[in-house]
């Protein structure tokens, strides 16, 4: 641990134009704390630059231009359940920020709280004797959170409870109230029969399920959002044939023939979905980036990274979107998938 601790200081101070004396007074300080009770207890400030640099080093992530202005909300003083739940409540608050997303991170203390949540908000998902209602993807937790005594309508946009557990104790459950939880319809620009499918998406992504690494310190529990790659809704979440399955309907009601592979329906229908996507996330004012302004960002990312002597590093079959990626200059290059740390690793299910 004194080891990544010294790692990271000198990250942090040498990147921040600390003094390099103040650190030595650190590491001193550390090692003591280390020494006597086996771990050390991280300033707001180095968790702050920490989980920036985190972001800065997360190799699948093509929106990384950004990482300086994430939003660091430091709730390591946290203890019970109902206080974690008001905090997430306030970050889905700050960071939906009525559509202009911010964002943003709440970091509780480190190996005491497990939130069992994939995502802050997501729909659940029903084994049903006529096939799957709702998002396949949440069937294994909507069970979990049913034998919980959660009460489900059992339809196909339901948003999931928060599940937060102290160690050493029974999880808890709590529902999100409506209010919180900024959704967006989905319609077409041109096909006005899109709106029969009554289509919706929720606003905000908000990674619940990672743990976050700085200076050999490990946060079980540090929800992180960003805002949506219009290809992550319009060519995986909605058009996967395990997740929402909506290609060969789209492709239906635009006339194509679905018998013939090479007529190129599925691509026809993928496309029409993702304007729409794009189209009415920017039509109800809800921050989101189509896939070629993301690259063209990523690309800015790597200058920026270039001109300060970091290599970036990325790992190219996530960095690449779903639709169209030869279209971006991502395709067309490889990337270094060296881990660094600090960052954002998965970490073994709490169910
Ligand atoms: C600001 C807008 C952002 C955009 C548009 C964006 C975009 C993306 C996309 C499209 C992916 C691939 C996800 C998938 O295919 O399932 C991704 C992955 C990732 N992003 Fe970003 N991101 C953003 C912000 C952030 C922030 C704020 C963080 C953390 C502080 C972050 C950390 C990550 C991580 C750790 C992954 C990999 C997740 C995994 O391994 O499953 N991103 N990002
Ligand atoms: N735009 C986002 N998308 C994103 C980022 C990280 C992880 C995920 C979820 N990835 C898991 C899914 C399910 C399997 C493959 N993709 C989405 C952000 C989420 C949180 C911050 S940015």
């Amino acid at each position: 641990m004194l080891n990544e601790a010294k790692e990271f200081l000198n990250i942090f101070y040498e990147e921040t134009g600390r003094p390099n004396n103040e650190m030595l007074d650190r590491l001193v300080e550390i090692e003591q704390q280390i020494n006597k009770q086996g771990f050390y207890e991280q300033t707001t400030d180095e968790l702050e630059y920490g989980a920036k640099v985190a972001w800065r080093n997360s190799n699948k992530c093509i929106g990384r231009l950004f990482w300086q202005s994430l939003h660091v909300i430091d709730k390591r003083h946290l203890r019970t359940e109902e206080e974690i739940f008001e905090a997430l409540l306030e970050h889905i608050q700050f960071a939906t920020n009525k559509g202009r997303i911010r964002p943003t991170i709440t970091v509780f203390s480190p190996h005491s709280v497990r939130i069992w949540n994939h995502q802050l908000v997501r729909y659940a998902g029903y084994e049903t004797e006529n096939g799957i209602v709702g998002d396949p993807d949440s069937v294994t937790f909507t069970e979990i959170c049913e034998n919980l005594g959660w009460e489900s309508k059992r339809g196909p946009f339901d948003v999931l409870p928060l599940v937060i557990q102290m160690s050493g104790k029974k999880p808890k459950m709590f529902d999100i109230p409506k209010e919180h939880v900024l959704e967006v319809p989905i319609r077409h620009p041109e096909y006005n029969w899109f709106d029969d499918f009554q289509l919706k998406w929720y606003a905000v992504p908000m990674i619940s399920s990672m743990k976050l690494e700085v200076g050999g310190i490990t946060y079980a529990a540090a929800p992180f959002n960003g805002w949506y790659m219009g290809t992550e809704i319009g060519a995986r979440n909605l058009a996967d044939s395990d997740r929402y399955n909506m290609l060969p309907s789209i492709a239906e009601r635009m006339g194509l023939n679905t018998k013939s592979n090479a007529l190129l329906w599925k691509d026809r229908a993928l496309v029409e979905l993702n304007v729409a996507v794009l189209h009415s996330y920017k039509e109800d004012s809800v921050s989101i980036v189509d896939h070629h302004t993301a690259a063209q960002q990523f690309k800015r990312f790597e200058t920026n990274e270039k001109d300060a002597g970091r290599d970036v590093t990325g790992n190219w079959a996530w960095l690449i979107p779903p639709i169209s990626p030869a279209t971006t200059h991502i395709f067309h290059k490889p990337y270094d998938n060296e881990k660094k740390t600090p960052n954002y690793f998965y970490q073994k299910s709490p169910y």
